[in-house]
């Protein structure tokens, strides 16, 4: 029986952490200036408390200065955007990030695009991802580029493959297919009204799956020799699980992420290289 390669995420994403931190530090003595990242946490889930108090932490390990603003579920549309126009203004922030998803009334769209387009670390405003459907350069959102950054590391060129993304989210599947289809990867994006998810699924070279249902790709799922990526992150009474059933999977695919330790690390690894690439943008 053969197994897929695992692509140990948390071992390219402290490589990747490492050579921000040097950057961060050649930054700061060339212009006296500490990159600053602002986080955004409205509400009080549980999950997001822990992936923002993760970024927190991995910024003050490469020298990027954190400023984390926590505020409570009913904080008005008013307030907030008033506090990301004041972030806007700061010039120690150099990124800022607003937490998703945001508690009803409030507007994660609306608000994420109150941040001015060179502070946009996650790389979701309007202006980035017009940026980056147009082809030109620009902040990428993280766990899209993270996903990129681990096929490079495995050895697996995008170009003239089959991409099977399955999600469509704005936050992840729609900059992936984005991104892929820039890689030249023949790209193919799924989502819960596809007709025959398995069928599409058994085409993908590089196959993603982000749709937060646990285990929900089989192992009959994966084309013999394709590449697997799982985003999905599920916290179950178990502990944290991915949307692929890895045991299964790995036995079929020739590389494959886990959860934890895949994807999940890169997201904020490339969450602070953006930071660094804004600070060098607003001269902050
Ligand atoms: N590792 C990381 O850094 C990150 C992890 N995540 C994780 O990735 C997962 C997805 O998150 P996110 O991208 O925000 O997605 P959303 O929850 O916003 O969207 C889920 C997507 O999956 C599709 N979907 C749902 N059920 C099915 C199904 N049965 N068959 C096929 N498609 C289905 C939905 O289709 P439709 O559009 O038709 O509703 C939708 O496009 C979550 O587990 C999340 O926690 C997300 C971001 C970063
Ligand atoms: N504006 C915005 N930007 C985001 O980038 C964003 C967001 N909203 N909302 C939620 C998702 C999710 N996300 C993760 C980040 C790190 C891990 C991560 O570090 N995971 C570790 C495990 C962490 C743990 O143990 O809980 C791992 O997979 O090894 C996971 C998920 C960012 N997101």
């Amino acid at each position: 029986m053969s197994s897929a390669t695992i692509i140990d995420g948390k071992a390219v994403a402290a490589a990747v952490r490492a050579q921000v931190a040097e950057d961060v530090a050649a930054y700061t003595a060339e212009t006296g200036r500490t990159p600053g990242l602002a986080t955004i946490l409205v509400g009080d889930d549980a999950g997001s408390a822990v992936y923002v108090a993760g970024k927190q932490k991995a910024c003050a390990e490469v020298g990027i200065k954190g400023f984390d603003h926590r505020l409570p579920a009913d904080t008005s549309r008013e307030e907030l955007l008033a506090l990301i126009d004041a972030l806007n203004a700061d010039d120690a922030v150099s990124g800022i990030l607003c937490q998703l998803p945001v508690p009803a009334p409030l507007d994660g769209v609306e608000l994420t695009n109150r941040i001015d387009a060179r502070k946009d670390v996650d790389g979701l405003t309007i202006a980035s991802t017009g940026r980056l459907s147009l082809g030109m350069d620009g902040l990428r959102p993280c766990t899209p580029k993270g996903v990129m950054l681990l096929l490079e590391h495995a050895g697996v060129a995008p170009q003239g493959r089959e991409a099977v993304i399955v999600g469509r989210s704005n936050l992840f599947g729609k900059p992936m297919a984005q991104l892929l289809l820039a890689a030249n990867a023949t790209v193919t994006t799924c989502h819960s009204r596809t007709a025959d998810l398995q069928a599409v699924c058994r085409r993908a070279d590089i196959l993603i799956a982000a749709v937060g249902v646990p285990h929900l790709v089989k192992g009959d799922w994966v084309k013999p020799g394709a590449t697997v990526i799982d985003v999905g992150m599920n916290r179950l009474e178990s502990g944290l699980t991915g949307d692929v059933d890895f045991e299964a999977a790995r036995e079929v695919a020739s590389a494959i992420t886990p959860v934890p330790g895949g994807v999940g690390p890169m997201t904020i690894a490339c969450l602070l290289r953006n930071t660094l690439t804004a600070a060098r943008m607003v001269g902050a």
